[in-house]
């Protein structure tokens, strides 16, 4: 050893932050209100502790696992995100390659500065196998959500991930106070673009509504792509939607971008796990920023977790290569926990080696330790 410091540890959001302009970080970083569900989504997993089990061997490992009939090389992929051209000039054609090197199903945002199709395009030139799925908001024009979903189909997307959590657009504090509310000239929401009822050329307004259930069964109508509920986080709301029929589950508080009393999506998770009693993959997103937050949902019940600011943070420093690095980091890091838990597939880990930190009793006052 040297006597050189070691330094502290890389904080990748501090090095995105010196790249990007104050109110575009902050456009990322940010929640809303006093964004206590976006600190809660990663202290929450900092408050849970994995018991690891001994003794059962540590090779011949393998992280895959299974999600509406693909194999996924890790329980990891991308969650949507808007805007990635604000991040980096590659934006999302960066994340795609970058998650089709990797292996890394990537969910594009309808809300993305890249359209579908080109997304698509650049994920496939990558690996002709990439996994991408669309993320849809419910438009209160029917036509635009079956323009939206027919551009997704064609693109070659094979599923749709509706966000629910939306109702209403969250009161993003940092962006009112910095003012920020359009996209800089030269970028867009290119999948906004030529839809029923604009101009032609102009892009529309992606739209928040209080959608229900029946819009569900007419979106069923519209597609045969599974369809993935996004932002769901009380057990009542999962049992319904599997009894109506979606192939998966998203546990999310959007980042704490939305409600900013919802739990962190980790406390969510178990209760909604349970109430999905295996009947179809339960996803999860939120505070995920390590291998340990990986098998700490997994343990809870998730098949896979999904990662938002890491890729941004990743894309604004290195681009497509960062985006790589990143995604690759989760995965070994991953499977070191795994092997560390006693592991040897994800499904390995369990409820019982999950324990909540603090000491689980005190010892009664008075009382010899020994
Ligand atoms: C800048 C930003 C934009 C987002 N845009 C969308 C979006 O357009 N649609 C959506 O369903 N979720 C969106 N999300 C939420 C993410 O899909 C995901 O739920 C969240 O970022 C996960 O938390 P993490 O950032 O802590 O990993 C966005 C999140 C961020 C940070
Ligand atoms: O910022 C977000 O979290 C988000 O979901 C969104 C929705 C519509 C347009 C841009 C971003």
């Amino acid at each position: 050893m040297t006597g050189a410091h070691a330094g502290p540890p890389h904080d990748p959001a501090e090095s995105a932050r010196e790249e990007l302009r104050p109110e575009h970080y902050d456009y990322f970083a940010g929640g809303a209100g006093e964004e206590t569900a976006l600190r809660e989504n990663e202290d929450a997993f900092g408050r849970l502790a994995l018991l690891p089990r001994v003794l059962r061997g540590g090779a011949d490992r393998d992280t895959r696992v299974s999600v509406l009939g693909r194999q996924w090389p890790a329980p990891l992929f991308v969650a949507p995100t808007a805007f990635h051209r604000l991040a980096h000039p590659d934006g999302e054609l960066a994340t795609a390659r970058a998650a089709a090197a990797t292996g890394t199903p990537l969910v594009t945002g309808m809300a993305a500065t890249t359209a579908v199709a080109d997304v698509v395009t650049a994920a496939r030139e990558t690996d002709p196998d990439a996994v991408v799925w669309f993320q849809l908001y419910l438009q209160p024009e029917h036509e635009v959500t079956a323009e939206l979903v027919l551009r997704a189909e064609r693109a070659g997307c094979s599923a749709l991930v509706v966000t629910v959590d939306s109702p209403v657009f969250g009161r993003r504090t940092r962006d009112l106070r910095n003012g920020f509310h359009d996209l800089p000239p030269g970028l867009a929401a290119e999948n906004m673009r030529d839809l029923p009822g604009a101009a032609p050329g102009a892009t529309r307004d992606i739209a928040m509504r209080s959608a229900g259930w029946d819009d569900l069964a007419g979106l069923r109508e519209l597609t045969d792509l599974p369809l993935v509920l996004k932002g769901v986080l009380h057990p009542e709301d999962a049992r319904a939607a599997v009894e109506q029929g979606v192939d998966a589950l998203v546990v999310s508080n959007h980042g704490g971008r939305q409600l900013d009393a919802a739990p962190a999506s980790v406390e969510a998770l178990p209760a909604v796990a349970e109430a999905v009693a295996g009947r179809v993959p339960v996803l999860m997103d939120g505070g995920v920023r390590r291998g340990t937050d990986i098998a700490l949902a997994l343990a809870l019940g998730a098949r896979a977790v999904g990662v938002g600011r890491p890729v941004l943070w990743a894309l604004a420093t290195g681009g497509e290569a960062g985006v790589r690095e990143a995604l690759t980091a989760l995965r070994e890091d991953f499977d070191q926990v795994l092997a560390l838990c006693g592991g040897h597939r994800p499904q390995d880990l369990t409820a019982d080696q999950v324990v909540p930190r603090g000491l689980p009793y005190q010892p009664r006052r008075g009382e010899r330790a020994w």
